[in-house]
């Protein structure tokens, strides 16, 4: 199989945007820090509107300083295909990983569909083991992943024979007409397509009958194993659905079914507990040297894609230079203009491109090709390899290590075989399946190194980010691979519940990063992780304690012109400029990133609004749960993103991009913060206001501040009269007038007292 052609990079410089970016960057500073300036020179003739505006200010300049000191330097790569070719004569076996949790907020067919995807891609089909982790314990899930492999059997050679490019049958199907522009036009070939879409109907048919309660309620045959089953108790049920028995490069991939052991008051780790349970038991059933991680909503969208990034595993000069490859996370049916902000199109395209020049892209929890050797816990030299717990030559050396791995011989045997990139492992799946139930039992993992040394670390509701900065703490670098097309593509979530929680577990999951001991700042002062690269995630893990100085300063304004005071210059001051250019250039300057990546002006306007919202919403809510923790009143937990298969086959929605809402309480803040912006406004326009001394009003700095805070807040604006789900519910809306009420009272006993 060859590997994809050198004529097409897989990187291109970006240095033109980079230099404007940071002069950019470092005039808004240099504007920061003047008004800093003029804040100290005037603040005794102020009041505490005056001490709310520094503080604020000081912590956005702090967060400037980040961003400049970071520096997101691009980088160009070269692919790496005549270097491997004098290297690697055969290619080497890679397990794929996919998780899923929850057959209502994941419906099978999506995961179905990721999983032909990627038994589907390029690849000699010997060399490839698809393992389906299953946390919802289903018989929904293991039967649509049955059925499935029945459809493989067609669907993968239809696929290779016609040289398919998007695998995942329901986007095929789906497909318009330019993705099928590019086809045979033969009637064999039509012929053959129309039969897969009538196999594929038929399949989706089952399934959705099946979820209607119809097939798995009886649980006779392969469902037995369900009978007794709940969703948090039940023991490990593993499936071998398909094996490629003779080891056939033309037939399937393997494909297994786990669903790990779950017991109440046996803690189960959410996403990190199923990856490990997932790398041990494809330690003993394949023991491939790379694994592929996806969500259960990411199909393989390129078919090339195992073939790219093992170019760059396998070229890199030094095994040090490439722990794992991650492809950015791109969604499929996004909504145009992106009205959730979720995206990420810009962050990728800046950040994600940008901190590969450091020491490379952080982990993203899928889309990502590691080393296993590397989830094993190895260092990058062979001279640390003597500190960790296995040595080079492949034998486990200390006592430590067997502990580390637990008490699985067949295991530990064969994860000696993981610093070499080897991989010996029985040659029949059946043969480790005892082994593979004992591995995957929920007590397995007491007193192992699993979660704190090996495998996915625990502690961190985005247990990705944290495993990867694992692994830039031990001097591994990392690289990015974007092809065209895009490696994989998801379900961007929409709606704003679902929005929020997303970013709710993702603030509350950074921020337990930092306040942990395996915090960057720990690592770049004691280990190897790079001092730009710790910047980096400095910046990324205070998402979540930006919005305690974001809020205070969207209410600022109103605050002032409650009590008829100002906390910005006047309009006739000369000073006024400072912070005016500092908001029309930032605004200007995000708004070109936008336009330079080809977006709209729109989508900058959606995502700049939502990130205010995600603020003062979700990001509040990420600062409580980590506090309750810190206080030991609640753990964090990992609320599941609900996939919808596309968005506009909702149906119920007509207005697909409009705001919704629920009854959670992640609504208050950005609810009460409107109505104290709504109620300066009408204090304003009525004149119930106090007399202002002297020249001491508010003036146009605040109102325009007002408004602009109301613009973003519109869609919790339309919100109060919306109907149904675009409605903000009535005990929200209660809530956030009581906490409204209560900072209007608090402005005006300030001001008198
Ligand atoms: O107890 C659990 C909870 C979740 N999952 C799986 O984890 C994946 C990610 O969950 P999702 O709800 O889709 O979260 P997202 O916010 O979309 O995920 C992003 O953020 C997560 C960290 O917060 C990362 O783990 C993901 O890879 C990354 O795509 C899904 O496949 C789930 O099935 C489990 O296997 N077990
Ligand atoms: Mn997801």
């Amino acid at each position: 199989m060859a590997f994809p052609s050198p004529s097409t990079p897989l990187y291109e410089k970006m240095s033109l945007k980079k230099d404007a970016k940071r002069a950019v960057e470092i005039f808004i500073l240099f504007l920061l820090v003047s008004l800093l300036g003029y804040r100290l020179a005037h603040l005794k003739d102020h009041g505490l509107e005056w001490q709310v505006a520094l503080a604020c200010e000081s912590w956005f300049a702090f967060v400037w300083v980040l961003v400049i000191s970071t520096k997101w330097s691009p980088v160009s790569y070269k692919t790496y295909p005549q270097r491997i070719l004098q290297r690697v004569t055969e290619l080497p076996p890679v397990d794929i990983f996919v998780t899923t949790a929850d057959p209502q907020l994941e419906p099978p067919i999506i995961t179905v569909n990721t999983v032909l995807s990627l038994m589907a891609v390029n690849y000699p089909a010997h060399k490839l083991a698809c393992y389906v982790s299953d946390d919802g314990c289903s018989p929904l899930t293991f039967y649509s992943l049955v059925e499935a492999a029945k459809f493989a059997k067609l669907w993968v050679p239809f696929c290779k024979k016609y040289d398919i490019q998007l695998r995942a049958p329901s986007r095929y199907f789906a497909g318009n007409a330019a993705a099928l522009s590019g086809e045979d036009c033969s009637s064999e070939f039509q012929q053959a397509r129309d039969t897969m879409r009538d196999e594929y109907e038929k399949l989706s048919r089952k399934i959705e009958d099946a979820s209607q309660g119809s097939v798995p309620s009886d649980f006779t045959g392969e469902l037995a194993a369900f009978a007794k089953a709940e969703r948090g108790d039940h023991p490990s049920i593993i499936k071998i659905i398909l094996e490629n028995k003779e080891g056939r490069p033309d037939e399937l991939p393997h494909l297994i079914y786990i669903s790990r052991e779950k017991r109440p008051k046996h803690p189960h780790h959410y996403k990190a507990g199923a990856m490990n349970v997932l790398t041990r038991v494809s330690g003993l059933m394949t023991n491939a040297p790379f694994m592929l991680n996806v969500d259960c909503d990411m199909h393989a969208n390129n078919p090339q894609i195992v073939l790219h990034a093992l170019c760059l595993l396998l070229g890199a000069k030094h095994e040090r230079d490439c722990a794992f490859v991650q492809c950015p996370q791109i969604f499929y049916d996004a909504l145009k203009d992106d009205p959730f902000g979720n995206q990420m199109v810009v962050l990728f395209e800046y950040l994600g491109r940008g901190i590969v020049g450091i020491q490379g892209p952080l982990y993203g929890g899928t889309g990502c090709f590691h080393r296993r050797k590397v989830i094993y816990g190895s260092w990058p030299d062979d001279v640390k390899t003597e500190n960790s717990s296995l040595t080079s030559k492949g034998e486990s050396t200390k006592e430590k290590s067997l502990n580390g791995f637990g008490s699985s011989k067949q295991l530990i045997n064969s994860a000696a075989y993981a610093p070499r990139g080897n991989s010996d492992h029985p040659k029949d799946l059946a043969s480790s399946l005892e082994a593979a139930i004992h591995v995957s039992s929920c007590t397995y993992e007491y007193n192992t190194d699993w979660g704190e040394e090996i495998g996915w670390m625990y502690g961190s509701a985005t247990e990705d980010v944290l495993t990867g900065l694992a692994i830039h703490t031990k001097g591994w670098r990392t690289l990015y691979c974007s092809p065209n097309p895009p490696a994989f593509l998801g379900c961007a979530p929409s709606g704003g519940p679902t929005s929020m929680t997303q970013q709710k577990r993702w603030a509350t999951g950074l921020l337990e990063i930092l306040v942990s001991k395996k915090s960057p700042i720990y690592g770049t002062l004691f280990m190897q992780l790079h001092f730009r690269q710790c910047l980096a995630y400095l910046w990324i893990l205070t998402w979540a304690l930006r919005s305690i100085p974001e809020f205070l300063y969207a209410l600022l304004a109103a605050h002032c012109i409650i009590i008829n005071s100002h906390f910005l210059p006047k309009g006739q001051e000369p000073a006024i400029l400072i912070p005016a250019a500092i908001f029309i250039i930032y605004n200007l300057y995000c708004l070109s990133e936008y336009l330079m990546t080809g977006l709209s002006m729109r989508a900058w306007w959606n995502n700049q609004r939502m990130q205010r919202i995600t603020s003062a919403c979700a990001w509040s809510f990420g600062v409580l749960s980590v506090v309750l923790k810190l206080l030991g009143l609640s753990e964090t937990v990992f609320e599941v993103t609900k996939k919808d298969q596309s968005a506009s086959s909702d149906g119920t929605g007509t207005e697909l991009g409009r705001f919704t809402f629920d009854e959670s309480p992640i609504f208050v803040p950005g609810t009460a913060l409107l109505l104290v912006h709504l109620t300066a406004i009408v204090a304003m326009l009525l004149g119930l206001r106090p007399q202002a001394s002297g020249n001491n009003g508010s003036g146009l700095g605040e109102v325009v501040c007002t408004v602009w805070v109301v613009l973003c807040f519109w869609p919790f604006f339309r919100g109060l009269f919306g109907k149904g789900k675009y409605g903000i519910p009535s005990t929200t809306i209660v809530k956030g007038a009581i906490l409204a009420i209560a900072v209007v009272c608090l402005s005006r006993f300030t001001s008198t007292s």
